[in-house]
C-alpha cells in the first residue's frame, strides 16, 4: 500500500536510488516506492573545512553522489533515469563531522567522543530530475537536510569494545546503528528517528509534495548551475550572472539555501559540462583560464573585506547599495558594482530588498566572528599582494621572493607587519585547532611545546581539551611580545606559557610532546630535515612529535595533479604537497615509532610518532 499524494507522484517514473545503504533501500521500499539501486561511485572526500556547516557538507556529498549516478547512467544507457535520489548521513559533535569509521580504533574514538553527550545526526538528501535533450543530460536539483538530536549514555570501556567487536559500527555514520544493538547506547532522540537510520522519510515526502505542485508554481525544481564559486571572466559577466540567477524562474525557497555555505551561481555555462556529464574542455585549458582570471575574484573578496562590507551586513536585514555605501564611506555606484560582483561570486545574497551576507560570509569574512578569516584576507591584500606585484622585478633582479613573504624574513618586519601576519595565522589556527587537538588522544602527555605557536590559539585549545596538559608556545621574540594582544578565551589559561626563541638556532624548551602545525608545507627538503632532526634530538624516549600540515587536495594525493596546476595553498614550493605518508616515513627514519596519520578536518592531516629509545 502506498500513500498516493506523496510517493505516488513517482509511480510512473524510472527512479534510481544512488545508494548502497541497505537501510535506505528498506525505508524507501517500506514506503511503497519502486526504484532501482545504483550505488554511487562518488568518493566521500570533500574538504569538510570548506563548508560553513556540517549539513552543507552532507547536502553537497548527497548531491555529488546523485549526480555521479545520473551522469554515469546517461552515458551508459543513453537514457537517463527520470529521478535519482542521493543521501548522505553524518554525525556532528563539538565541531567535528564523523562519518563511517575506517577501523576499530576509529570506531572507538568516535564512540568515546559521543559517550554521555548529545550530538546531531544530519542526513542531506538530493533529488535530481533528469532529462535527455539533444543527447545531453539536463538536470534539475532539489536538496534539503534533516537534523535529529541523539543523546548517548556514559559508555564503559567494556561496553564500547563489546559493541565494536560485534562489527555493527563499521558501515554506520558515527560508528553506531540506532536501529539495532546501537539502540542500547541511546538515552533519547529528538527528531526523526529514520533520519538517524539514514533517510528522513517524512521530510522527503513533504519535499515531493512541494515539488509536484502545479507546474510553474513557486517551488518547481531549480536547475543546478555549478557547484563551486564561479571563475571570474569579466566583471560584466558576473553582473549578468546575478541577474540571471535572480530573475530566471523561481528557485525553491530552500534549494541550495538550506545547505548554508556559499551558494553557487555561474554565468553562461553549459549545464552538462558543469555536472561532469560531458567535459569538452581539456582540464588543463580550463585550469589555465582560471589561473589567468582568478586574481580578479581574489581582489574583489579582499577589497570587500578591507572595506568591511561583510561587517556592515552582518546581523542586519538586507541593505541597499546606498545604505552600505554610506556605512563604508564610499560611492554608491562603486559600492553597488562591488556588491553585485560579491553576489555573483556567491559571497552575498541579493534580493529586491537589497544585499545580505551569506552564512559563509558572516561566519568567516566578518571581522568579529569566532571563525573569522578577516586577518588572513588583510594579510593577503597587504604584504602578499605587494610581494606578488613585485614578482617580475624580483625575478629579473634575482631578489629572494616567496609566495609567503613574511615568515621567511622575520627580522625585516615592522611591528604592524608582524601583527598582520599574526592575525592571519590566528584566524586559521582557530579554525583548525579543535581538529588538530582531537585527531589523536594526547591525554598521556603532560607537557607540550608548540614550536612556532604564534598567538597560542592551538595551545589554548590543547589545554581546554586535556586538563593535565601544560603547553609552552615557542616563537620569535617579536611574536611572543605581541601575543598578549590575541586573547583566545575570556580567561587566559595559566597552563599556557610563552617562551621567546628561534626554532632554527636556539635550544628547544623541554616537553614530552612537540607540536608543529601548518609550518612545514612550503619548506624545502633540507630545511625540513634540519628542523625535524633538531626536534628529534630534543625528544626523550617516549616523547611524541605531532605534525599537522596542509592536506593535499584529493586529486593531488591520487597523483592526478600532473594534469592540473598545483594546489594554490602550496603554491611556490614547485612540487606536489607532501602527503601524510611522506611525513610518516620521515619520522620513522628519525627514530620515531608507532607513527600514525589521521585527518584533522578538511584542511589538515596530522601525523603522530613516539621517540624510541636510541
Ligand atoms: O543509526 C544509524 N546511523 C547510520 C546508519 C547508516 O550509516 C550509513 C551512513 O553512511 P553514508 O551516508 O555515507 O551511506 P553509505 O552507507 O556509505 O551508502 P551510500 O552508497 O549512499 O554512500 C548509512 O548506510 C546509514 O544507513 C545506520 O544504519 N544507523
Amino acid at each position: 500500500m502506498l500513500l498516493c499524494p506523496v510517493i505516488g507522484k513517482l509511480q510512473h517514473k524510472r527512479v534510481v536510488l544512488a545508494s548502497s545503504s541497505p537501510r535506505r533501500q528498506e525505508i524507501l521500499s517500506n514506503a511503497g516506492l519502486r526504484f532501482e539501486v545504483v550505488p554511487s561511485r562518488f568518493k566521500e572526500q570533500l574538504h569538510k573545512a570548506a563548508f560553513a556547516t556540517p549539513h552543507a557538507y552532507a547536502v553537497e556529498t548527497a548531491k555529488q553522489k546523485a549526480l555521479e549516478v545520473a551522469s554515469r547512467m546517461h552515458q551508459k544507457d543513453l537514457r537517463a533515469p527520470d529521478v535519482v535520489i542521493g543521501a548522505d548521513t553524518i554525525v556532528a559533535v563539538g565541531g567535528l563531522i564523523l562519518e563511517k569509521p575506517v577501523d576499530k580504533q576509529d570506531a572507538y574514538r568516535m564512540l568515546l567522543r559521543l559517550s554521555g553527550k548529545e550530538h546531531s545526526v544530519f542526513t542531506g538528501v538530493t533529488i535530481v530530475h533528469c532529462r535527455s535533450k539533444d543527447g545531453q543530460l539536463d538536470t534539475e536539483v532539489s536538496e534539503f537536510y534533516e537534523e535529529t538530536t541523539v543523546k548517548f549514555s556514559e559508555l564503559s570501556e567494556e561496553l564500547l569494545w563489546e559493541y565494536i567487536d560485534s562489527g555493527e559500527p563499521m558501515d554506520k555514520a558515527g560508528g553506531y546503528g540506532i536501529q539495532a544493538l546501537g539502540g542500547m547506547l541511546v538515552e533519547y532522540v529528538r527528531g526523526d528517528f529514520l533520519n538517524v537510520v539514514g533517510f528522513p522519510l517524512n521530510r522527503f515526502c513533504k519535499e515531493l509534495a512541494r515539488l509536484y505542485r502545479a507546474p510553474g508554481a513557486p517551488g518547481a525544481p531549480r536547475r543546478v548551475q555549478r557547484d563551486s564559486i564561479p571563475a571570474v571572466h569579466t566583471f560584466e559577466e558576473l553582473g549578468d550572472a546575478d541577474a540571471e540567477g535572480s530573475g530566471s524562474g523561481p528557485a525553491p525557497a530552500n534549494a541550495g539555501r538550506e545547505a548554508g555555505g556559499v551558494r553557487p551561481r555561474a554565468p553562461r555555462t553549459r549545464e552538462a559540462d558543469l555536472n561532469g556529464v560531458t567535459d569538452s574542455q581539456p582540464p588543463l585549458l580550463a585550469g589555465l583560464l582560471e589561473l589567468m582570471y582568478g586574481f580578479k575574484a581574489s581582489k574583489v573578496l579582499l577589497t570587500a573585506c578591507k572595506l568591511n562590507v561583510f561587517d556592515v551586513l552582518k546581523d542586519r536585514g538586507p541593505l541597499t547599495a546606498a545604505d552600505v555605501a554610506r556605512k563604508i564611506d564610499a560611492s554608491v555606484g562603486g559600492t553597488e558594482h562591488l556588491l553585485d560582483i560579491c553576489a555573483a561570486l556567491g559571497l552575498l545574497d541579493k534580493s529586491d530588498r537589497g544585499y545580505s551576507n551569506t552564512e559563509t560570509a558572516s561566519l568567516h569574512l566578518a571581522s568579529d566572528s569566532e571563525q573569522s578569516l578577516h586577518g588572513l584576507a588583510a594579510y593577503h591584500d597587504g604584504p602578499v599582494w605587494g610581494a606578488f606585484t613585485q614578482l617580475g622585478r624580483a625575478v629579473r633582479e634575482g631578489a629572494a621572493w616567496t609566495p609567503e613573504p613574511l615568515p621567511q624574513a622575520p627580522h625585516e618586519r615592522s611591528t604592524e607587519e608582524t601583527l598582520q601576519f599574526m592575525r592571519a595565522s590566528h584566524g586559521l589556527s582557530k579554525l583548525t585547532a579543535q581538529h588538530v587537538a582531537t585527531a589523536f588522544d594526547l591525554s598521556p602527555f603532560t607537557s607540550a611545546c608548540h614550536l612556532g605557536g604564534c598567538t597560542g590559539a592551538l595551545a589554548h585549545k590543547l589545554v581546554q581539551e586535556y586538563p593535565r596538559l601544560q603547553v609552552t608556545v615557542f616563537d620569535l621574540p617579536e611574536v611572543v611580545k605581541l601575543a598578549g594582544d590575541f586573547q583566545t578565551d575570556a580567561q587566559p589559561s595559566e597552563r599556557v606559557h610563552f617562551v621567546p626563541g628561534d626554532l632554527s638556532s636556539d635550544s628547544l624548551p623541554p616537553a614530552d610532546l612537540y607540536v608543529l602545525c601548518s609550518l612545514l608545507h612550503d619548506w624545502p627538503e633540507d630545511r625540513l630535515h634540519g628542523l625535524l632532526s633538531r626536534v628529534s634530538g630534543s625528544c626523550k624516549p617516549g616523547a611524541g612529535l605531532l605534525l599537522a600540515e596542509l592536506a593535499p587536495a584529493e586529486e593531488e594525493a591520487a597523483g592526478g595533479a600532473a594534469r592540473r596546476p598545483p594546489g594554490l595553498r602550496t603554491l611556490g614550493t614547485g612540487r606536489r604537497p607532501r602527503g601524510p605518508g611522506r611525513y610518516q616515513r620521515l619520522l620513522q627514519r628519525l627514530g620515531f615509532q608507532d607513527v600514525q596519520a589521521a585527518r584533522a578536518g578538511g584542511l589538515l592531516h596530522v601525523v603522530l610518532g613516539t621517540r624510541a629509545a636510541p
